[in-house]
């Protein structure tokens, strides 16, 4: 029986508090000690496990289990990848770079080596530091069908901020016609606007009111979060004038938003990806002269809504403008969620080819539950950029039945399982989920925050 079929046993746990329980369960718990740097055996269920909590069970990792390594070939054992990894990659040639690997790997005490060898084989990949991109507050928001009060927005920002999260994407830019997160709650001439009222003078199926209210509120929360420290704060803009009007409120670093789809490209910013990269050359440009770094986003990398699968060069070919024009970092929109590790892999060997693979994030959507093994391969693969949504907040006005993202929870709780590094606090991580969801009013899409939440419920009947 596993852990996760097996309730925890409260009896079983010696005297701590909440939170320690929940750290025992979560960061901290099967992080190496300094004393115990081998595989970072931990407590739990009065047994102990591997820092990676797989406590120990012998699996037979065939590839049959693991398809796609027909297509990533070990370079420890003397074959050379097909894609291009750079210097900083963990592989290069037929050699490892142990720069990337966790310290428990190498140094285990266990006599097992033939275990050992199971661990380093796949887990090799893996950096030591993931940076975790926080999205929520723009790509977990702007697809709520309920109006998130600017003052929660702020609130959330400054609770993921204090977790330690290094950036936190903090709104958008865009044209109010065409998202439909925007503040019902003011006025025209002295008079309360109603979501009915709004959606009936206004029309364009109840997305959008006066342009000037949508940017006021994407002003608002920057002017509520200038000063704040400890993260960057970047913001979505899809053309010039966004742009300037982010730029104008106090952002110091923006997105841009393009597609490998042409059909959603249409749907979601009304140009073909060709005018879309010619917009954001403008941006690109004007943000040079100010020295404000630009992101740039690939949506639709696995599938389109419209399309259907889309072709990895297709992929490639948009990171790479992105990249040419000055991105310094591209995150690959899986929008729907329909990549699974086998098309992942396709994707971005096809990305890593153009792309240095330091330069690259990946940004999954958790529709059809693939994200986390997704991430894991990207990891794997040399990746060390990961978006993710608080309580897994989310989806795309254009990208009908796509869920939200990732739960940062999520993330955050494999990270550490498997002793990756995030500086994010999971305990004060798991406080803005809660915070949002309850402002939601509904409950959190992290299985972790679901889990440790019963975890605390039942402590507290103790
Ligand atoms: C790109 C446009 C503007 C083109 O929209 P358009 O209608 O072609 O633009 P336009 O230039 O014709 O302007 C129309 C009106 O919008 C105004 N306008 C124009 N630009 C702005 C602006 N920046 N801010 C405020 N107002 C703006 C402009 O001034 C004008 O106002 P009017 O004269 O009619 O009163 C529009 O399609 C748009 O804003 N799209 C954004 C939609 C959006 O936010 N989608 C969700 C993004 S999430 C995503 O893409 C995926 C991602 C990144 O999360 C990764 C993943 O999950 O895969």
């Amino acid at each position: 029986m596993s852990s996760l079929e097996e309730p925890l046993g409260f009896d079983k746990l010696p005297s701590m508090n909440t939170i320690e329980r929940i750290q025992r369960f979560s960061s901290g718990a099967c992080r190496p000690r300094a004393d115990d740097r081998g595989m970072g055996h931990c407590w739990i269920e009065g047994r102990s496990c591997s820092s990676s909590n797989s406590c120990e069970e012998d699996y037979e990792y065939t590839r049959e289990t693991f398809p796609w390594k027909r297509q990533t070939r070990d370079p420890c054992q003397g074959n050379r990848r097909t894609m291009s990894l750079s210097s900083k990659n963990m592989v290069s040639g037929s050699s490892c770079d142990s720069r990337y690997l966790p310290d428990h790997q190498y140094s285990s005490k266990s006599n097992d080596k033939e275990k050992q060898g199971i661990a380093n084989k796949f887990l090799k990949g893996i950096p030591k530091f993931v940076k975790i991109v926080e999205v929520g507050p723009r790509d977990g928001l702007q697809n709520e069908k309920n109006i998130v009060p600017t003052d929660v927005k702020v609130e959330l920002i400054h609770r993921l901020v204090s977790s330690g999260l290094p950036v936190v994407e903090a709104t958008s830019f865009v044209s109010p016609k065409w998202v439909p997160q925007v503040d019902y709650n003011w006025e025209i001439d002295g008079e309360k606007m109603s979501e009915e009222r709004s959606q009936g003078e206004l029309g364009g199926g109840g997305l959008m009111p006066k342009a000037a209210l949508m940017l006021a509120d994407a002003r608002d929360v920057m002017e509520a979060v200038h000063g704040l420290e400890g993260s960057r704060l970047p913001v979505l803009t899809p053309n010039l004038k966004g742009f300037e009007a982010a730029v104008a409120a106090g952002a110091k670093e923006v997105a841009v938003f393009a597609s490998a789809s042409e059909s959603f490209s249409k749907s979601n910013i009304n140009c073909s990806i060709k005018e879309s990269l010619a917009r954001y050359r403008a941006v690109t440009h004007a943000a040079k002269e100010l020295s404000i770094p630009v992101r740039g986003y690939v949506s639709c990398v696995i599938g389109c809504p419209e399309e259907g699968s889309i072709s990895p060069s297709k992929v490639a070919y948009v990171a790479k403008e992105l990249h040419d024009m000055g991105c310094f970092e591209i995150s690959l929109g899986d929008t729907i969620g329909v990549g699974t590790p086998g098309t992942v892999v396709a994707m971005l060997e096809a990305v890593m080819a153009v792309v240095p693979v330091e330069k690259l994030a990946v940004h999954f959507h958790d529709t059809y539950g693939q994200s986390l093994p997704n991430i894991l391969l990207s990891l794997q693969m040399g990746i060390s950029v990961v978006d993710s949504s608080v309580a897994g907040l989310g989806g795309c006005p254009y990208a009908k039945g796509a869920s939200g993202n990732v739960a940062t929870e999520d993330v955050v709780f494999m990270l550490h399982g498997l002793g990756v590094r995030t500086n994010v606090d999971l305990v004060k991580l798991l406080s803005a989920g809660d915070f949002i969801c309850k402002q939601l009013g509904r409950p959190s899409g992290s299985k972790t925050a679901v889990a440790l939440s019963r975890v605390t419920a039942d402590a507290s009947k103790i």
